[in-house]
């Protein structure tokens, strides 16, 4: 890796307030075209999380908190309803309930349509802070010339900018500190092959692409030091729900000593729920499992199983980098130490 190429300035933002609507990225149809879709309405917000337009826990956070402004300035007496619309949108990612708690409470001090921008704005800006905190802290723990397996998308495409797990490879790599990276295609919606790998190319970060079912093979050839991966729901004991595939990443990277790296920012603890086993995993149509881009390849009248989550134990995690600071070999009172008691 030359950590000398030219970096491009990180200009990718997936989620854009305009003033009176939201603008978003459509990921669905990235790598191929970069096309937006608005949305005028908190309904068409839900719609557009539901449909994976914008995806990644904390920008869907983000997009519902400018939902509810959206919200407010319509319908001020139709709120509580619009809210439990966009909190349905999607279970798992706990930064969406996180989100429009947060905006509940401003609601609920009675802020005006200004101050709920604000708030709005305030959370934006606060996870591109975390992202930029989260890359360094991330990075300061990956040995110079460490090749990295990343899964998913959790980049600029994923958060208000900069990224996660992605964030700190952006960190490591410019930081001398990653000389190589892996990046898991991630089926059945390949947010690896198609967001991840433009996402860094974009960078000027080279990024090796491979099966899924690759990965454990990778892991033996010794080019992994680090898995690292983002999270869309961490429990008060560490452990951690991402994108379907993370699981068997982490077993085949304890069984090959590759530590293993979760970044998330602090809204993505969830300190109420206790442990994995009380996380909901989303189940998605089969229909994502059947072909992609409207090309099937799958006989009809075949049956899928399509959870698009799974929950890593903690046990199998080394180090949990949020902007509040690194929790090394999770467990119950190391999150209680820096997240405090639910
Ligand atoms: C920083 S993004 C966190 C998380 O969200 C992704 O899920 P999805 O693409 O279905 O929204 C994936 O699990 C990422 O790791």
């Amino acid at each position: 890796m030359n950590p000398s190429a030219p970096r491009s300035h990180d200009t990718i933002r997936a989620v854009l307030w305009q003033g009176d609507h939201l603008h978003l990225l459509d990921q669905r149809l990235l790598p191929r075209e970069e096309a937006y879709v608005d949305c005028r309405t908190s309904d068409e917000v839900a719609q557009a999380i539901r449909d994976l337009v914008v995806r990644g826990a904390p920008a869907i956070g983000i997009a519902a908190a400018w939902g509810v402004v959206l919200a407010a300035r319509q319908d001020r007496g139709g709120l509580d309803a619009a809210l439990a619309r966009l909190r349905a949108a999607r279970p798992t990612a706990v930064n969406l309930m996180w989100a429009l708690d947060r905006m509940q409470r401003a609601i609920a001090r009675d802020a005006g349509a200004d101050a709920l921008a604000g708030e709005a704005q305030a959370i934006q800006d606060e996870d591109l802070a975390a992202n930029r905190r989260m890359g360094e802290l991330g990075a300061s723990l990956i040995a110079p010339g460490s090749g990295v397996l990343t899964h998913c998308n959790t980049g600029s495409l994923a958060t208000a900018g900069y990224g996660t797990a992605l964030g700190v490879i952006r960190a490591g790599v410019s930081a001398e500190r990653i000389g190589q990276v892996f990046a898991g295609e991630t089926r059945p919606w390949l947010q690896g092959a198609r967001l991840t790998v433009w996402e860094l190319l974009r960078d000027a970060i080279p990024a090796t692409l491979v099966a899924d079912s690759a990965a454990a093979h990778l892991m033996s050839t010794g080019q992994v030091q680090w898995v690292v991966v983002g999270a869309d729901r961490i429990a008060a004991n560490g452990d951690t729900a991402n994108k379907i595939g993370t699981y068997q990443l982490a077993i085949a990277a304890r069984h090959h000593g590759v530590k293993f790296m979760v970044v998330a920012p602090s809204s993505t603890v969830d300190m109420a729920t206790a442990s994995g086993d009380d996380i909901e995993i989303e189940l998605r149509s089969p229909d994502e499992l059947f072909g992609y881009a409207g090309q099937r390849t799958v006989v009809e009248g075949a049956r899928a199983w399509n959870p698009v989550f799974d929950v890593t134990p903690a046990a199998l995690i080394d180090a949990i980098v949020t902007e509040r600071g690194v929790v090394e070999h999770p467990d119950a009172a190391r999150m209680a130490a820096v997240f405090g008691a639910a």
